[in-house]
C-alpha cells in the first residue's frame, strides 16, 4: 500500500515521529487496544545505538524496554559513524564520539541523543535542537569520582609516586626527600567552582589545604574555601591549580604561557576538564624549566577511539615529548571511570531516553525546553498525547490549538528555549482516524519541527 493514499497508514507508520526527509519505520502496538502507558509503536522497532562501551546498566534498561539496542566498545571514526547513524531513533555517547551537525543532517531518524557523561560540548547542540533533536546528560554522577581522583593526584604529584614508581619498576631504588612535598598547610587553586570544584573543594580541606576558587560566577564556598577576583590571583598564590571548566571558546587555552608564568615557581597543575583548557606545548616548556614543578594530564586535545590504540605524535604532534617528561602523571580520560559512576550513569541517562521515547519528558534535556505531563494510566483510555516541536515564533500556538480545539484537550504545556518550542498535549476520546487527522493538520504548519502523537 502506498503510504500517501492512506491517512491510517501515513499515522501508522509515522506514528514515532516525522523528520524531513525521513523513512518512517515504527509502527503501534495493536490497533484499537487500550494502552497501559502510552506506547505509540512496538518497542522492538526502536532502534538504539550506543557507543564507547556504555555501561550494562543503562543497557539493561533499554533491553528491558524492548528496544533493539546495538552496543559497541568504541566510537567509530566519522565515514562509519554516519553510515550507522542513519537509520537509529536513539543514539547513546560518551565524550569521545562528535555528533557534528554533518553526522547530525544523516541521522534522518534520530529524535534523542543521550551522552552518558557530564560533557556536552561533542554534540552540535544548537543544530539539534533546531531539528528537533533532544539531547540528555548526566550532570553529576561521576563527579565524586573526579575529585577522589585529583585527590590522588596531588598527593601523588607532591611526592613524586609516579616516578617512583617507575622507577621501581625498572628495578631502580632511589629513596629521595628533595622537593617532596606533605599537602598540609599548601593552597589548592580551583578553576572553576561546579559540581567537581565544589567537591574537591571539601575533600582538600579535610586533609589540611587551604582553598581557593576562580569562577566566572559569583558562588558560595563550602567551608573556609574562598572566591578570587581574578584568575591571575588565583595562580600567582596557589602551589597546586586544578581546572574544571566546561569546554567552551573562552575556556580555550585558559592556561598557556602567560597563566604558566603567572603561577608560583615550583607549583603543580592538574587538568581533568578538556583537553582543550591547558595549551600543552607551553606545559612542556613551563616543565623543562622546572617552573612547573609537576603536571597529571587527564585529558587531551585529540585522544583515541578506543582503548588499545596509540597514544603517539600521530594524534597530539607533541605527545612523544610529553612522555618524556619527570612527574607528569598521564592518565587515559579516567575521570569518570568508576564502577560507582559509570553505573549511576548508565540508569540515569537511559531512564531519561526511556521517559522521552515512550513519554515525550523532556525534563533534564541540556537543549530543549523541559516539559512533562503525568503518564497516562488505565483510567484514561483513548487518550493520545501530541506532541510538536516547532520554530519558536509568533502565532504557533494559536494555530496549534485551532487544529487542537476540536478535540478534548485535557491537559496541555508549552515551553521555548532560544529558536525552538516545544508543545505537550494530552486529548481524551480520540479515535485513531482522528489522530491521523489532526497527525496531517500538524504537520501542514510551515513552523514544525518534528510531530510525535504517542497513544
Ligand atoms: N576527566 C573526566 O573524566 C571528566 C569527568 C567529568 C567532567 N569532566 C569535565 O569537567 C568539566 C566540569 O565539570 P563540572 O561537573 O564541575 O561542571 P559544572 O558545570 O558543574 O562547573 C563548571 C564551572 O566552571 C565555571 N566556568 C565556566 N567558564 C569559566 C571560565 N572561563 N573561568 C572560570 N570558571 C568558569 C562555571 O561557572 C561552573 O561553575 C565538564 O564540563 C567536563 O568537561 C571531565
Ligand atoms: O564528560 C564527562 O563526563 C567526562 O569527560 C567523562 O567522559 P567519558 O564518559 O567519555 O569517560
Amino acid at each position: 500500500m502506498s503510504m500517501s493514499t492512506s491517512p491510517n497508514d501515513a499515522f501508522h507508520h509515522r506514528s514515532l515521529s516525522s523528520v524531513e526527509g525521513s523513512s518512517p519505520t515504527l509502527r503501534r502496538t495493536t490497533t484499537g487496544a487500550v494502552p497501559k502507558q502510552l506506547k505509540p509503536f512496538r518497542e522492538q522497532d526502536v532502534k538504539i545505538l550506543l557507543l564507547e562501551n556504555v555501561n550494562q546498566a543503562g543497557r539493561d534498561i533499554l533491553h528491558g524496554q524492548g528496544y533493539q539496542v546495538e552496543a559497541l566498545k568504541s566510537s567509530l571514526p566519522e565515514d562509519q559513524l554516519i553510515e550507522k547513524i542513519k537509520d537509529v531513533h536513539v543514539i547513546g555517547i560518551r565524550s569521545k564520539t562528535k555528533l557534528t551537525s554533518r553526522v547530525l543532517a544523516a541521522a534522518k531518524n534520530l529524535i534523542v541523543i543521550g551522552c552518558f557523561c557530564i560533557g556536552t560540548n561533542q554534540v552540535d547542540l544548537q543544530y539539534a535542537a533546531s531539528h528537533g533533536i533532544c539531547v540528555f546528560n548526566s550532570p553529576f554522577s561521576n563527579s565524586r569520582s573526579v575529585a577522589e581522583l585529583v585527590i590522588g593526584e596531588i598527593i601523588s604529584l607532591a611526592r613524586q609516586l609516579g616516578d617512583r614508581s617507575n622507577e621501581m619498576h625498572q628495578g631502580i631504588w632511589n629513596k629521595v626527600s628533595t622537593k617532596c612535598w606533605e599537602v598540609r598547610g599548601k593552597t589548592l587553586g580551583i578553576i572553576g567552582y561546579g559540581h567537581i570544584g565544589s567537591q574537591l573543594s571539601v575533600l582538600a580541606e579535610s586533609m589540611g589545604m587551604d582553598v581557593i576558587y576562580y569562577d566566572v560566577v559569583n558562588l558560595m564556598g563550602m567551608g573556609n574555601a574562598r572566591q578570587v577576583p581574578t584568575l591571575d590571583q588565583l595562580l600567582a598564590t596557589a602551589d597546586f591549580v586544578t581546572c574544571h571548566v566546561p569546554e567552551l571558546p573562552e575556556t580555550m587555552d585558559l592556561i598557556s604561557t602567560h597563566q604558566l608564568e603567572t603561577m608560583k615557581q615550583g607549583s603543580y597543575l592538574i587538568n581533568a576538564s578538556r583537553g582543550s583548557v591547558v595549551d600543552i606545548p607551553a606545559l612542556i616548556g613551563a616543565m623543562r624549566t622546572g617552573k612547573i614543578a609537576g603536571a597529571a594530564l587527564d585529558v587531551y586535545p585529540a585522544e583515541p577511539a578506543g582503548n588499545g590504540d596509540y597514544f603517539n605524535n600521530n594524534l597530539n604532534s607533541w605527545a612523544e615529548d610529553l612522555r618524556g617528561l619527570k612527574n607528569l602523571i598521564l592518565t587515559p580520560h579516567i575521570g569518570g571511570s568508576t564502577e560507582e559512576a559509570q553505573s549511576a550513569i548508565g540508569v540515569e541517562v537511559a531512564e531519561a531516553l526511556v521517559r522521552y521515547v515512550n513519554e515525550g519528558v523532556t525534563v533534564g534535556a541540556v537543549n530543549m525546553p523541559e516539559v512533562a505531563l503525568r503518564s497516562l494510566t488505565m483510567d484514561e483510555p483513548n487518550h493520545a498525547r501530541v506532541i510538536f516541536i516547532h520554530q519558536n515564533v509568533p502565532g504557533v500556538l494559536r494555530r496549534v490549538n485551532e487544529i487542537l480545539g476540536d478535540h478534548n484537550v485535557d491537559k496541555q504545556m508549552s515551553d521555548s528555549r532560544r529558536d525552538v518550542a516545544y508543545l505537550m498535549a494530552d486529548i481524551s476520546n480520540v479515535r485513531e482516524v482522528e489522530v491521523a487527522q489532526l497527525y496531517r493538520e500538524l504537520e501542514s504548519l510551515k513552523e514544525r519541527i518534528i510531530t510525535r502523537i504517542l497513544y
